[in-house]
């Protein structure tokens, strides 16, 4: 156990690869430095042909700085949800931020991450302000890169880190072929040469014994060490269990265990844990436990990347391109200025942006004088992005039912100069009554934040099954109406993009899967995003529409971003013919998708959400508001109500 995600942006891996990296090369950073000379040389910026990667910067960060850094993180840094935000009226929720700034708030001094794994010893980057660069000196000159030796630099690194990927591949099929099925199980020592074990033989708890365990504090390397047992028997259950053990008791063990040693509710940690193989599911949680690469977007709105990179590199920050799917991004590995208060920064010449909030937008492709909804978008990444894309001209409308959050959005929208954004604060599922007719639309959806776990601890233990189901229930009627206001005879577009910045199965493939089965006329797309999982189509007993495989799911473990998810719709015509009601029957209105299907819609022009599951939840979030209002909330009922339809708009 404890592996770590590299904290490279690393350039992602096509999908029919294994996308989640060798223990060994988890923690790695590459270690970058600027002349200011050489950066004088613009080659190689816009274009980004391939990105340098240069020593380890691991072993440059002191482990006080890299928990100075994680805290500062932290601050700037929101993620979706407040822990409230479910137990309010539907329209008062704040979700936060998907790891996009607000106001420019304290800003980072950028000095290192933190790390849960011992690394080299600490060197210093030299900065433009750095005396230690001097002792570095005679290195320095070898490794100097300039802009103008980067390209040659990144080639033969990318090629080093090929040559290291086939290295990967190759151990991990020796390791199949070997029969060792537990090649992600660092034993440290319990193994002899034969692979036996050598200390006491494992012995799973007994009920009593788990029981008992829950009343005193558990010994964190008990637990260690029968995390990594659990995963051992899994992997050889046949050959390594005890007789008489099911298979789902060690899972058990290995959820409580790892629910205690990662801080998670039990709740929590098993839903994540089914998302992954046994051994994968410690990656992710490992992952969980270390910040992401601090990454910046360009605004092409004011200024260019190489630009941006020149101007930053002056003022000491070390950086580099993030890597060749995006040609705005930056990764900042260290500053010697806070980099959310530069001059460039409060003129708006970027964003400080997680690297995965950057993939809906491209995926949303926006072209010049499109009309485009942000249905969700406060405190305006995407919008911001969206606006650039579009180059200031058509109609980004940046919406967010918290008005309070779209005070950061106007900032955001003024920093960086986008002159073609309409803010307003509905709650989306106002739409498409209060505008529909769009060309695109981004639904980067309200979410638990299961994604971001690394800059939100408080998920942890703050997520249960109730918040599940109700944020499920919400993103359901906001796809809906995302989809509903598109449209289909837009001569540019016709898509909607949905996003959230979870991981979880309930706020991603059921959600897009449901939107299918509702809107006949939509069907999904490919994303345009050349990495990425693809997303479920089977899921613990559940079968989702085989088109789900066109979605894309990105996780800190294997991309080294936050956990995320896309899916792009393309909207079709509907085509309506009134079927002549017979005596008394309910007027119904068929559905025609473009494929010639028919489908039986009673729900007509509404947008309308089936929510008979959801009902109780729904009742009581009511009688919670009517409470909140001082009104008598009506005595709860016992039976299914006769119409369990809740209009949108209610
Ligand atoms: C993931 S965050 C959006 C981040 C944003 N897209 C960005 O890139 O900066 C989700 C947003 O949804 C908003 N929200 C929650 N419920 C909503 C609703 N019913 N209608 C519209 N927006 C809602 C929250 O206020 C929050 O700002």
């Amino acid at each position: 156990m404890g592996r770590r995600a590299k904290n490279k942006q690393a350039p992602p891996e096509p999908l029919d690869k294994k996308e989640y990296s060798s223990p060994k090369k988890l923690g790695k950073r590459p270690r970058v430095k600027f002349a200011d000379d050489d950066v004088n040389s613009s080659d190689g910026w816009e274009d980004v042909q391939d990105e340098g990667v240069i020593g380890d910067l691991d072993s440059l960060l002191g482990e006080e700085d890299e928990y100075v850094f994680r805290v500062l993180w932290q601050i700037i840094h929101e993620h979706c949800i407040p822990s409230d935000m479910l137990r309010g009226p539907i329209q008062e929720f704040d979700f936060g931020s998907d790891a996009e700034e607000d106001e420019p708030e304290p800003a980072p001094l950028l000095r290192g991450r933190k790390s849960k794994q011992s690394g080299p010893a600490p060197k210093v980057v030299p900065t433009g302000s750095d005396d230690s660069s001097e002792s570095d000196s005679d290195d320095d000159e070898e490794d100097r890169i300039t802009i103008a030796n980067m390209a040659a630099r990144s080639r033969a690194l990318d090629e080093k880190a090929a040559a290291e990927a086939e290295l990967d591949i190759a151990e991990q099929q020796a390791a199949a072929a070997s029969d060792d099925e537990d090649e992600d199980v660092d034993m440290e020592g319990d193994e002899d040469a034969n692979g036996d074990i050598d200390a006491e033989p494992f012995r799973l708890p007994t009920a009593a014994e788990r029981e008992e365990e829950k009343v005193s504090v558990p010994d964190v390397h008990t637990v260690q060490r029968r995390m990594r047992e659990c995963v051992r028997v899994l992997g050889k259950f046949k050959r390594l269990a005890e007789k008489g053990r099911s298979r789902s008791e060690y899972i058990d063990q290995l959820v409580a265990d790892i629910a205690s040693y990662y801080g998670y509710n039990e709740f929590l940690a098993e839903k994540l844990f089914h998302l992954f193989p046994v051994p994968e599911a410690i990656e992710f949680f490992e992952a969980n436990e270390v910040p992401r690469p601090v990454t910046i977007r360009t605004n092409t709105l004011r200024t260019r990347r190489r630009d941006l990179a020149q101007a930053l590199v002056n003022r000491g920050v070390n950086l580099e391109p993030i890597g060749k799917w995006t040609n705005v991004g930056l990764q900042v590995f260290e500053s010697s200025v806070p980099i959310g208060a530069t001059p460039e920064y409060l003129a708006g010449h970027y964003m400080l942006q997680a690297a995965s909030s950057f993939l809906p937008v491209i995926a949303l492709a926006p072209q010049p004088n499109e009309r485009v909804l942000d249905m969700a978008s406060a405190p305006g990444g995407k919008t911001t992005h969206i606006a650039a894309l579009l180059q200031n001209t058509g109609v980004v409308f940046a919406n967010d039912a918290n008005k309070a959050r779209t005070k950061s959005l106007t900032a955001n929208v003024h920093r960086l100069g986008c002159k073609n954004v309409v803010v307003c604060s509905y709650d989306g599922r106002e739409f498409p009554k209060v505008m529909g007719g769009f060309d695109r639309v981004l639904l980067d959806a309200p979410c638990s934040g299961t994604g971001v776990i690394s800059k939100d601890a408080s998920v942890k233990i703050n997520k249960s099954e109730r918040d599940f189901t109700l944020l499920s229930h919400l993103q359901k009627q906001l796809i809906l109406c995302a989809i509903d206001s598109v449209s289909p005879e837009s001569k540019t577009g016709g898509y909607v993009v949905y996003s959230t910045c979870s991981v979880t199965v309930d706020e991603n493939e059921a959600v897009v899967d449901y939107a299918l089965r509702k809107r006949p006329n939509v069907k999904l797309v490919e994303t345009g995003l050349e990495f990425g999982r693809e997303g479920f189509t089977r899921f613990r007993g559940k079968a989702f529409n085989p088109s789900l495989s066109l979605t894309r799911r990105f996780y800190p473990h294997v991309h080294n971003m936050d956990g995320f998810y896309v899916a792009k719709f393309r909207v079709e015509k509907r085509t309506k013919a009134k079927k002549a009601p017979e005596d008394g029957a309910e007027s119904k209105v068929e559905v025609v998708a473009e494929d010639g299907t028919v489908v039986e819609d009673k729900q007509e022009e509404e947008v309308a959400f089936d929510s008979d599951e959801d009902r109780p939840y729904l009742e009581e979030a009511k009688r919670r508001r009517m409470k909140a209002k001082g009104l008598r909330p009506p005595p709860r009922t016992k039976a299914p109500a006769a119409s369990a339809t809740v209009k949108a708009s209610a």
